[in-house]
């Protein structure tokens, strides 16, 4: 039996499994229609953009129920006053966050904080639009049975999806997380293109549908090219908003330059990454402090700082996944939470964070027109601004320079995906995500 619901723009079928295969196979190669089982019946939704005259099925005239475009989840799809609460418990109103690659690793770790208050407070509740394809998601209703499970107070609604154009609608971060990873015998310059296609079509959902001043923060690598691919295609929202995700590496900086100096890693402030978050990124030991004082004055042994740190910290994702044989995911979402927390608090007096952010106007006389990894202060509005007096030396500039340059390359990889016309890849040879060795 084969039920179909009409609104002027889509068309909802409603299928018995014996149906489902052919129809969905079909259409879905088509690239047509979004298909998602619903819980605990023989039945599916499909969203499908086709004009009604397409659909061979006996059509019954049906008033819409809002409530049924919704692909809202479980508990969550419950109706509950949420204005009343925000009264009587002073909270704020409501945000809502989408997160790609929602089943993947990092995500487990990260959804879970947010749900719980730590990134955006205690006062903070939160929508969660969790965005996966065809293929995980069954794994995205686990997680979202999971989330339902926990009992977070501030976690109003949790919806999943596979149609960006869906998931994005009215967010205020985006949270990129899904890519392919590199594998034996992916060409750098294929990944670049795979991925790069993902950031291209979410860039358009985004600049379609989400809110106007949305965040966006690229994880999934290679993050800054991704970034400037999507902010590339979503012309309407700032490109100050989107930022690649560099503050694991701040974060392996910090950690190494504390475990030599012997302090706590606290102490340890003024950390920039610059560049590219691959294996020429920068961790800049000339600025950075201990205890309030130039790194070069605690530590010593500058062979040390100039060779093994940089090279260290360079290369800790590549370490990490001889030791795990996966790349850090924990450590990932931990390092989301303080790239967001870094937005969203103020920036502590005399300090900063590192970010991958768009390079136009940038006081460095770094190259205009990339995705760049440089040091950020907020006043916890959700925007930053470059911090102004850094200091550089030739070893640093020089260093800067060769990531500089690999990111110009990258963009002229992905020219067709910028609308920069065709593409030359002329990747150095050397270009290495921190987790390849
Ligand atoms: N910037 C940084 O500091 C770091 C970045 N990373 C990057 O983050 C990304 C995610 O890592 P992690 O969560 O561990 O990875 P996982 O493989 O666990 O999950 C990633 C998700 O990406 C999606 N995905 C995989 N292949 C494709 C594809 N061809 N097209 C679209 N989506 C795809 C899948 O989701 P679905 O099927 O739902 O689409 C998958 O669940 C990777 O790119 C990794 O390199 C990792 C560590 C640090
Ligand atoms: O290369 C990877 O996927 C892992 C990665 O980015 C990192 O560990 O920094």
């Amino acid at each position: 039996m084969a039920v179909a619901e009409l609104t002027p723009s889509y068309t909802k079928i409603h299928l018995h499994s014996s149906e489902l295969s052919f129809l969905s196979t079909r259409l879905f190669n088509q690239r047509q229609c979004a298909f998602r089982p619903l819980p605990k019946t023989q039945h599916a939704r499909i969203s499908c953009s086709v004009a009604p005259n397409q659909v061979q099925v006996p059509i019954p005239v049906q008033t819409e129920d809002p409530k049924s475009k919704a692909d809202c989840y479980g508990v969550f799809c419950l109706t509950y006053d949420l204005k009343a609460e925000e009264e009587t418990r002073s909270w704020k109103k409501l945000i809502n966050i989408a997160v790609s690659g929602a089943a993947g690793m990092i995500s487990n770790h990260l959804l879970f904080k947010i749900a719980s208050g730590e990134v955006f407070g205690p006062d903070q509740p939160i929508a969660l639009k969790l965005l996966g394809s065809e293929k995980s998601f069954q794994a995205l209703e686990g997680v979202a049975m999971e989330l339902e499970d926990s009992l977070f107070p501030l976690l109003r609604e949790v919806s999943i999806g596979i149609d960006p154009y869906e998931v994005f609608q009215d967010v205020e971060w985006a949270l990129l997380i899904g890519a392919k990873p590199r594998g034996p015998g992916l060409e750098r310059a294929d990944l670049l293109d795979i991925n790069g296609n993902i950031f291209a079509e979410q860039g358009k959902a985004l600049n379609a549908v989400a809110s106007r001043n949305v965040k966006v923060i690229v994880v999934g690598n290679p993050c800054n090219t991704n970034a400037l691919i999507c902010l590339k295609n979503a012309p309407n929202i700032p490109a100050k908003n989107f930022h690649a995700l560099t503050r694991l590496d701040e974060n392996r900086a910090k950690c190494q330059l504390a475990l030599k100096a012997g302090v706590f890693y606290d102490k340890v402030s003024n950390m920039t990454i610059w560049g590219n978050h691959s294996t020429t990124q920068v961790p800049d030991f000339l600025n950075a402090r201990i205890n309030g004082l130039p790194v070069k004055d605690v530590i010593k042994d500058h062979k040390w700082l100039e060779e093994e740190f940089t090279v260290k910290v360079q290369k800790r994702g590549g370490v990490l996944i001889q030791k795990w044989g996966r790349s850090s995911a924990a450590s990932t979402s931990v390092s989301i939470v303080d790239a967001i927390r870094s937005l969203v608090t103020p920036t502590p007096e005399g300090d900063w964070f590192s970010s991958g952010v768009y390079t136009n106007g940038n006081p460095y006389g770094i190259a205009e027109d990339i995705v760049f990894s440089m040091p950020c202060r907020s006043k916890g509005d959700g925007d930053y601004e470059l911090v102004k007096d850094v200091m550089f030396d030739a070893f640093l500039r020089k260093k800067i320079s060769k990531s500089e340059a690999e990111l110009l390359a990258e963009k002229r990889c992905v020219a067709h995906l910028t609308g920069e016309g065709v593409a030359v890849c002329d990747l150095p040879d050397d270009t290495m995500l921190p987790g390849e060795m």
